[in-house]
């Protein structure tokens, strides 16, 4: 599932977020990939030790835990603390797939199964730099209003275009969810929300409650813990 989720950071945490990042010690982004992925990556990253990473990761994960809309569609059971990246001067990053089982702290490993952008830079800021996510229907390119998520399945290609002016800011982060299947994420997806519309709409509650029923069953037969 591909799914743009609007206005996860309001205009001030979007502006505090980028004053931060503005002055922010950036360093090459290839000290977080493998082989494949330092090959094609040319970008900036905050260090992962970063104590500002730490502090403005939280700032994202609170705004993500505010998201009803991300909580329907990523199921999350562990999110990796975001980094923050940039790209500036022709940076990109050519076709590469994330790492399928990632570090945590204290030695646990999560494996990533929802892959998010959040854009920190407006639209007008930088040329190029469109996400372009590549799967069964084609090639998808993504390039949002700071503020905004876009969340795609970790086991699809990606790449990050050349920023040819300007520059690219963006939070980034993987989740292992509690539904490991993509087609099992979007029929939950798509029968959580639309119980959300009928009961909004006022539907006859007995069947609301039914489909609810079914919603927790598939849940429970589809989710690991
Ligand atoms: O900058 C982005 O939007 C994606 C970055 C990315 O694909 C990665 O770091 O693995
Ligand atoms: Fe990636």
């Amino acid at each position: 599932m591909l799914l743009h989720i609007p206005a996860i950071l309001d205009a001030p945490r979007i502006a505090h977020l980028r004053a931060e990042l503005d002055r922010a010690e950036w360093t090459d982004g290839r000290e977080t990939v493998g082989d494949q992925g330092a090959r094609v990556k040319r970008n900036l990253q905050l260090p992962d030790a970063s104590p500002l990473r730490q502090r403005l990761g939280a700032i994202v994960l609170d705004a993500l835990a505010a998201s009803a809309l991300f909580h329907a569609a990523a199921l999350p059971r562990r999110t990796l603390h975001p980094r923050f990246n940039r790209y500036e001067g022709g940076g990109h990053y050519g076709f590469h797939v994330d790492g399928a089982v990632m570090a945590l702290p204290g030695g646990e490993q999560m494996r990533s199964d929802v892959s998010c952008t959040l854009f920190l830079a407006e639209p007008d800021e930088y040329d190029g730099g469109e996400l372009v996510i590549s799967d069964t229907y084609g090639e998808h390119e993504v390039k949002l209003p700071a503020g905004d998520l876009i969340l795609y399945p970790s086991s699809s290609l990606h790449r990050v275009a050349p920023v040819t002016r300007g520059a690219r800011i963006a939070a980034f982060f993987w989740v292992q969810s509690l539904v490991r299947e993509d087609r099992h994420r979007l029929a939950l997806f798509e029968l959580d929300t639309s119980i959300q519309a009928l009961t909004r709409s006022g539907a006859d509650t007995a069947a609301v409650l039914r489909l609810t029923n079914v919603y927790h069953n598939l849940l429970r037969e589809w989710s690991e813990t």
